[in-house]
């Protein structure tokens, strides 16, 4: 390791300027500096590559067709989840005040209740949240409070601490007017038992965890998760220590979990399986999942194993190739009734093409999580495009404009490494000021701890 890497390793704040320094250097991507013409018909090879192109599906179609997809499967019962199991899940009942709440009259600040206008005798005894019922006052009686505690009977107000002194009888005496009800939260303020507080349908974020306990909750129904099973293909892979021998590290086996889980799935399990399309073929048909996604072998080589293995069992495809770069190869079939799989091309920024492209919309509904508001941000700097497809480019979002990353070629995952989003570039590529829209990635929108808990 250099010096001016081991400063930038130890650098606590990893500033967004130095990242785009890092990832913004010139000449230093020749995948993507150029434009990657593709092979007139009569200069691609084998029958499967004409073939592909031509079948292959829009990028706003294919997403359409993952969300219908979806849409045609039953939907699964609900569940009954423990609070702390329900964060990123739906709301499959609507979530309904069990009580009043506030549950009594509270006091809302630290001070007295008093009774009847000042100046008022103090009680001995004190109120403290979470005690028994405190006794009722008498008019020109006056006890301390805390915030939080039960208001006695026949309080008129609570006098803050701040306004109100003893005298040296110790009469307490308002410094202030004192307002009949202030500073009383009175029961059923916030709502009512049986009141509807959330909708069917509301995602269940940390806010609504607290609501849901405040409100007298132990489990929420919900939407159960999609179970995922992850397949990564390739011989090719290591997983642990440095590339070496022509070997290379599986960076999809550790990436796709906590992306998929942030999308609203379970991931049930991922097992790695080589270039063995007998393995394939027996994990496919074993499994039970609502949603398998492979990694690898969905081109044409001597080893891409998806097409075939999905032919054997007689799979429907229902996008075989999207006219997006990069993950051009990506495809959806229904294997099962009830069941479907994504494959996701190898190249791992294909990979992450795919993920958004097919496997976001198709986890989206099966979660009944709502779509995503789509959003459009003028572009800091032109883009190159593709003639005739879209394009997936990693963008940081700096002061409402979207700035471009480098290091966005499809085996690479530097760029997006250091993005907040994909912006989707439209054939023929996009100036400097265009308005794109944006794919966010989970990460930037919710937080680490939301969306990956
Ligand atoms: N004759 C053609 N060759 C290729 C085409 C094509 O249309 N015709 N498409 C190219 C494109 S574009 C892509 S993308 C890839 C898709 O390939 P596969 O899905 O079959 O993936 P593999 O060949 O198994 O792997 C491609 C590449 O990615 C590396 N890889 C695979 N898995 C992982 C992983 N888990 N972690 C890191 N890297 C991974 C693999 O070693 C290869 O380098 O096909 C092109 N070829
Ligand atoms: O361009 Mo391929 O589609 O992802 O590498």
């Amino acid at each position: 390791m250099t010096a001016a890497r081991s400063t930038r390793d130890d650098a606590e704040d990893f500033d967004v300027e130095e990242v785009l320094a890092l990832v913004k250097e010139d000449g230093a991507n020749p995948e993507t500096r150029s434009v990657p013409a593709p092979a007139p018909e009569g200069e691609q090879h084998g029958r499967r590559a004409a073939h592909a192109h031509h079948q292959a599906t829009p990028w706003p179609e294919a997403r359409v067709v993952a969300e219908r997809a979806a849409r045609s499967v039953p939907r699964r019962a609900p569940v009954s989840v423990p609070l702390d199991a329900s964060l990123g899940l739906v709301l499959a009942a609507p979530l309904t005040a069990l009580t009043d709440l506030p549950s009594f009259d509270t006091s809302a600040m630290d001070g007295w209740a008093v009774a009847g206008p000042g100046p008022w005798e103090v009680r001995e005894d004190g109120v403290l949240a979470g005690h028994a019922e405190p006794d009722p006052l008498a008019d020109g009686e006056a006890v301390r409070i805390a915030t939080g505690a039960r208001i006695p009977q026949d309080v008129t107000a609570v006098l803050r601490t701040e306004h109100g002194r003893t005298d040296d009888k110790g009469r307490l005496h308002a410094t202030r007017e004192v307002v009949h009800g202030q500073d009383i939260r009175p029961r059923g303020q916030e709502c009512r038992g049986g009141d509807q507080l959330l909708p069917v349908g509301a995602l269940v974020t940390p806010a609504v965890l607290g609501l849901a306990a405040a409100a007298g909750y132990d489990t929420l129904v919900a939407v159960p998760r999609p179970r995922a099973e992850v397949f990564v293909l390739g011989d090719e892979l290591l997983t642990e220590g440095l590339p070496q021998d022509g070997l290379i590290r599986d960076a999809l086996g550790p990436m796709l979990p906590p992306w998929l889980r942030a999308l609203g799935a379970e991931v049930v399990a991922v097992r790695r399986l080589g270039d063995d399309a007998k393995a394939l073929h027996k994990a496919i048909s074993g499994s039970d999942a609502d949603l398998i996604v492979t990694t690898g072998g969905t081109a044409a080589g001597p080893v891409d194993h998806v097409h075939p293995t999905l032919r054997r069992i007689g799979a429907e495809l229902l996008v075989d190739g999207v006219q997006v770069r990069p993950g051009h190869p990506m495809l959806l079939a229904r294997t099962k009734e009830n069941q479907h799989l994504v494959g996701l091309p190898g190249n791992p920024l294909a990979a992450v093409s795919g993920l958004l492209t097919l496997a976001e919309p198709l986890v989206r509904v099966l979660a009944r999580r709502a779509a995503p508001e789509p959003y459009a941000l003028p572009l800091k700097d032109a883009v190159h495009g593709h003639p005739y497809d879209t394009r997936l480019v990693p963008v940081v979002l700096r002061a409402d404009e979207a700035v471009p990353l480098h290091y966005n070629g499809p085996a690479m995952l530097r760029g997006v490494a250091a993005s907040d989003a994909l912006a989707v570039v439209p054939p023929g590529g996009a100036r400097a000021g265009q308005e794109l829209e944006l794919l966010d990635v989970p990460w930037a929108t919710a937080g680490i701890d939301v969306c990956f808990t």
